[in-house]
């Protein structure tokens, strides 16, 4: 059955802190994401993204603040009782296992859907023949989305690291997630590759009921795609608008090392 579409945020985060000892990785953050939008959080290094992205993946639990999932508790879940609740999500140096296939990849993104039993698919029975036939089925269509269907049989050693995000991304939309965390999907990438993901990240977007939160430090990537934009900065939130407002912030335009908006955008 199709689960209701919210109304309120599917994603709301309120006086959210996280300490570590003496060290604050962010305070005070607060922001609201519709379904179906956009939301990229960004800022310079130490900024506290990767932190706030823990919390919200359930790394890291919150020191003080609430953080709701369609109103209810974020904190109450289990890290591996997201992908159930809708929520899937990337990793900054990718997750993956590399002498397994590209479709084996994919198919362990599909674990907490599998009810059939070991032993079952060992029998061989229909049932079982089915289900797998189910996961393949969904599990190449999320290929398909990322422009990796062609490549299934390949080891995902054997990728380009673009590819492999390619891969990543697809294991995590054949989870038939709502929300779809990003954690910095372009890092480490050449140019050509930056531009390959944005794209897709654009047009997974694009292609419907997704809504996705990407938190990146890659300004030029977050303009393109975003359409709104908190920004950290020393784990204080400095900005949240459109990537307009944002280029013309001025503390924003200060955080980033006085950069012209010229810069920012680049
Ligand atoms: N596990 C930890 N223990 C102690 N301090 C931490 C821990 N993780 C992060 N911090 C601190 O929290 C602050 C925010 O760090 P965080 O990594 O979240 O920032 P960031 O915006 O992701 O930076 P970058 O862009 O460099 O990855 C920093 O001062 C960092 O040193």
């Amino acid at each position: 059955m199709a689960r209701p579409r919210p109304t309120g945020p599917i994603l709301e985060a309120r006086d959210l802190t996280l300490r570590f000892g003496e060290v604050t990785a962010f305070q005070d953050v607060a922001f609201a994401v519709m379904p179906g939008e956009l939301f990229a959080v960004i800022g310079p290094n130490g900024a506290g993204k990767t932190s706030l992205f823990n919390v919200l993946s359930r790394v890291y639990t919150p020191t003080s603040g609430q953080i709701a999932l369609d109103g209810r508790d974020l904190t109450a879940l289990r890290p591996r009782d997201l992908a159930g609740a809708g929520v899937a999500r990337t990793f900054q140096n990718l997750g993956l296992f590399g002498p397994l296939s590209v479709l084996d990849n994919v198919l362990v993104g599909r674990h907490h859907l599998m009810r059939a039993g070991a032993l079952r698919a060992g029998f061989g029975l229909r049932s079982a023949r089915a289900e797998e036939r189910e996961h393949t089925a969904a599990a190449m269509a999320a290929l398909e989305r990322t422009g990796m269907a062609d490549v299934a049989g390949v080891a995902v050693e054997n990728l380009a690291y673009g590819d492999r995000k390619r891969v990543e991304i697809a294991r995590a939309l054949a989870m038939h997630p709502r929300l779809l965390l990003l954690d910095e999907p372009v890092a480490g990438m050449s140019a050509d590759e930056r531009v390959e993901i944005t794209e897709l990240v654009r047009a997974l977007h694009a292609d419907g009921d997704l809504t996705i939160l990407l938190v990146e430090h890659d300004m030029g990537m977050v303009m393109r795609v975003a359409q709104r934009i908190l920004v950290l900065d020393f784990g204080r939130p400095i900005a949240v608008g459109s990537p307009a407002e944002i280029q013309a912030d001025e503390a924003v335009i200060r955080a980033y090392l006085g950069a012209a908006p010229e810069a920012a955008t680049a």
